[in-house]
């Protein structure tokens, strides 16, 4: 397999690069002094590209190479792929579900908690020493913390990741409920509403866990904003698009929102300047949902084990398309 062709567009991560580079012929499409010359001259022998969630396939970069077979993605969310014209064309796509799950539904239990207990104003507070000068106060303002256990959770998009995001609030005492297309059969013992806005009514906080699809874009509006209110807290470790950014900032801002924990953005690696300054009602995390040595590792397997299988004429282990 040494002599067949993979492009990286960008590096994503140094063992996942070591593992490829063991089997293909690894061609960097960042360190070359020109892309689009670097891509016509290989473009009769990639045969594969590895990208991630924030890449995805360019249009642009589908179109440039003939020979593609296969994408292999380090990442469980597919919306920066076209899946339709990868299926027209006959090109393989694989993603990296399941091995990080845990790690994605952890998150959002940990930006929860930061946000309700403000963990990250209360380790400013103790480590600038304010803490031997009095109560624990933000300008005249007595800070209160709130509490998670016993809380109603809704969840937008019970798959695997809401799914395990619903187990561990369940064990917070969480009644849980939840939000996708239709009810799930296997999760009765949690409140199914078919509308968004409903969902928020009846929740405390509110997770968006769900993929990003033309449905999901904006999903959490203002109305649903409005309906999750003052005291409600928005959760998103999905995609940064599934939110209307602005009003979220709005919301927040005017106090219509009582707190956003929030690990993706809609135009990442910006942040609204806003949502920086707003630090003690919002908790901020740099998509670092999968991002742990273990489950890295995982999805680095995966993405080389998909390429392998693909290679070898054997069934992809995680197929997308
Ligand atoms: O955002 C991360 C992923 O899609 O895996």
């Amino acid at each position: 397999m040494e002599s067949i062709a993979v492009l990286m567009t960008k590096p994503i991560y140094s063992y996942l690069q070591a593992e490829l580079e063991k089997r293909f012929k690894v061609l960097k499409l960042w360190e070359a002094q020109d892309g689009s010359r670097f891509l016509e001259d290989h473009n009769q022998i990639i045969r594969a590209v590895v990208s991630d969630g924030g890449t995805g396939l360019s249009p642009e970069l589908m179109a440039a190479l003939p020979k593609l077979e296969i994408v292999s993605s380090f990442s469980v969310g597919m919306d920066k792929i076209d899946l339709g014209k990868c299926k027209e064309k006959g090109i393989r796509v694989s993603n990296t579900p399941d091995v990080l799950t845990d790690d994605v539904a952890d998150l959002a239990i940990g930006l929860t908690l930061a946000v309700l207990r403000k963990l990250p104003a209360s380790d400013r507070y103790v480590r600038s020493g304010m803490w031997k000068k009095g109560e624990f106060k933000l300008g005249t303002k007595m800070l209160l913390y709130f509490q998670f256990s016993g809380k109603s959770v809704g969840i937008v998009g019970l798959g695997r990741i809401g799914q395990a995001i619903a187990t561990r609030a369940e064990g917070f005492g969480c009644k849980i409920s939840y939000h996708s297309r239709t009810p799930k059969p296997e999760s009765s013992n949690y409140t199914y509403y078919p509308s968004v806005v409903d969902l928020a009514a009846h929740s405390d906080i509110l997770v968006v866990a769900c993929a990003l699809t033309n449905e999901t874009r904006h999903i959490i509006n203002r109305e649903v904003i409005d309906a999750l209110g003052p005291r409600g807290v928005l959760v998103n470790i999905a995609r940064g698009a599934t939110v209307d950014e602005p009003e979220l900032v709005s919301a927040l801002v005017e106090g219509r929102l009582g707190g956003a924990g929030l690990d993706v953005f809609e135009n990442e690696p910006n942040v609204p300047e806003q949502l920086i300054e707003l630090d003690e009602k919002v908790v901020l995390a740099p998509h670092a949902g999968s991002g742990t040595e273990e489950t890295r590792k995982g999805m680095a397997d995966l993405v080389v084990g998909n390429l392998v299988a693909h290679f070898e004429g054997k069934e992809l282990l995680t197929p997308v398309v």
